[in-house]
């Protein structure tokens, strides 16, 4: 199971970061502002009407201005969702948190403790929590601060009795706001956490589906899937429980003091009240109150429907907070003699070292194989020249100035080659998109794949899947290999390119790679004498433990 290992950030830095996140989008809260003026001009019509209706004036003029006022919020509430949801809204900053998360994924040190599958799982679930936040909640917030000050002082000016009634409600309302918020708080952080540990899971499970078909573990594994969705049932429905009791509170709330108001409406229209009135109030300055006594709460209702969104972005922000900005990777372009010095090779949690004190020189053109028994270190010492293994001790440089990695400047293949999700054709160009045909065509020919493209229908458009299903492990070498040579790069890493070919086969692939180290730096980790008999030097690694 995969852990993120790193204290949790204060509430104080994840509330800064989270705004500096966000930044400044006052554009869809202006719209909810705009919408609560349009609600007051709305109530002033219904008023206005009945007034005219009960009499007093002409109808239509009121009727157009409730008919406008109308459209008017329908207009700004859908622009509202939208410019929150997609323009300079939501999008720019989810993309912005994806860009970051896979920078950090494809950077992170060989010893870095942040596993990366759990890294695209944050560029997923992590940032997507982030869309509430900004597109709901952030908005919903600001306008929640003065829209009620607009509706309370529009109320005031045709009754002030019906104001301090909502003013009054105002405290027990916020009150229940703050406990239901509080209480949803841990449950949401604990549903997040839930989501986060089945998805890893399932993706972890997905990764490694052979072995567990091939171990019979399909029954274990399934419930233990089963187990971490029930938990994560059981947490949203927590939530659940949680929001309704909430909105139940909130509700009954804004219930009261539109009822309050509507109670003292009506005894003072109809001069019931047991006590003598404080203000003269006409029919239609009862009908706007009314009418708008409903918009005091609304905006707050917005807020406390969207503090979820908050909980949820604060515990991606937890996740998501410590991962490394991307800074632009400076292109250094190296060169050889590539110099080792005492170098040493320490994964983390390991005991022993894979590699400790190798010195090398190896001079611009020269071809050398490492050659030692398995477990000795070739691989780890192709890692560490591509920044994918751990320098622990001495110096490695190019140049003469020190190296980090040689990627961009090296054509790789891997002994577990790895494929993507496409064509052939896609998977050859990886390392080098602007090959043209002829190339592509030479690279297949030279590493051996043309009877297999030739059987296969669509050659080098087949389609491959990411685990290069329908593929022998020899032809993803190869494939692995052609890529590796169609890339120009000046230095050439080949891990074992002839493991487990027949003597034909190899006979042929080495005089390939014989051809294509010509004029480039190339390194071969290997187990074959007769591959090693190419190299302008044999480097012997020392025994594994
Ligand atoms: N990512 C890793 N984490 C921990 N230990 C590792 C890791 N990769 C390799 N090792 C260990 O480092 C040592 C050297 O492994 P390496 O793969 O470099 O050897 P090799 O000479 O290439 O072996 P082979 O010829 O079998 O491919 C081994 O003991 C291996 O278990």
């Amino acid at each position: 199971m995969t852990t993120i290992a790193h204290a949790p950030p204060t509430p104080k830095a994840r509330s800064r970061w989270l705004k500096d996140v966000a930044g400044r989008r006052d554009g869809v809260a202006g719209l909810l502002l705009f919408d609560t003026l349009a609600a007051i001009g709305f109530a002033a019509g219904i008023a206005g009407g009945v007034t005219a209706v009960a009499g007093q004036g002409a109808a239509w003029p009121w009727a157009v201005l409730m008919l406008g006022m109308g459209a008017l919020r329908a207009v700004l509430a859908t622009l509202a969702l939208r410019r929150g949801a997609v323009r300079a809204g939501a999008g720019a900053v989810k993309r912005a948190q994806r860009l970051r998360a896979v920078a950090a994924t494809l950077r992170r040190k060989p010893d870095g403790p942040i596993d990366s599958g759990l890294l695209a799982t944050q560029a997923v679930d992590a940032v997507e929590a982030l869309d509430g936040y900004v597109a709901r909640f952030l908005p919903a917030r600001r306008a929640a601060a003065i829209a009620p000050m607009l509706v309370l002082a529009a109320t005031a000016c045709a009754s002030w009795v019906a104001a301090a009634i909502l003013a009054a409600t105002l405290l027990p309302f916020v009150a229940a706001m703050i406990l239901a918020g509080g209480a949803a708080a841990d449950e949401s952080r604990r549903q997040f956490v839930a989501l986060h540990r089945l998805s890893a899971r399932f993706a972890d499970r997905v990764r490694s589906l052979p072995v567990v078909l091939a171990f019979r573990a399909e029954t274990r594994e399934t419930e233990a899937i089963g187990a971490a969705a029930q938990e994560l049932a059981e947490r949203t429905m927590r939530i659940l429980r949680v929001a309704f009791l909430s909105s139940a509170a909130l509700e009954f709330f804004a219930a009261l003091s539109v009822a309050l108001v509507a109670v003292y409406c009506g005894f003072a229209l109809l001069g019931l009240l047991p006590f003598a009135a404080p203000e003269t109030l006409t029919l239609g300055r009862a009908f706007f109150v009314l009418a708008l006594a409903p918009e005091f709460y609304a905006p707050m209702r917005r807020l406390a429907a969207a503090y979820h969104d908050k909980q949820a972005a604060e515990t991606a922000a937890d996740t998501l907070m410590p991962l490394a900005e991307p800074a632009p990777v400076p292109v250094v372009r190296v060169a050889a003699p590539l110099i080792l010095r005492d170098v040493a090779i320490r994964y983390p949690g390991s005991d022993a070292p894979a590699v400790s004190r190798v010195s090398l020189w190896i001079e611009a053109g020269e071809t050398v194989a490492l050659l030692g028994p398995s477990g000795s270190g070739k691989t780890s010492l192709l890692h560490l020249l591509l920044g994918l293994a751990p320098l622990s001790a001495g110096i490695v440089e190019a140049g003469g100035v020190p190296l980090t990695s040689l990627a961009g400047q090296a054509s790789w293949a891997g002994q577990h080659p790895l494929l993507i999700a496409g064509s052939i054709r896609d998977n050859l160009t990886l390392a080098h998109p602007q090959a043209d045909e002829l190339a592509v065509q030479r690279a297949v020919a030279a590493a051996g794949l043309g009877r297999m493209l030739a059987a296969r229908p669509g050659g080098l458009d087949a389609t491959l899947d990411t685990r290069g299903s329908g593929l022998s492990g020899g032809e993803r070498r190869r494939i692995a290999l052609a890529r590796a040579l169609l890339n120009p790069a000046p230095f050439l890493l080949l891990d074992e390119p002839t493991a487990h070919l027949d003597a034909a086969a190899e006979a042929a692939l080495i005089a390939t790679i014989a051809r294509a180290a010509k004029g480039r730096t190339t390194l071969i980790a290997t187990h074959s004498p007769a591959l090693a008999a190419i190299a302008t030097r044999v480097v012997h690694l020392g025994h594994s433990a």
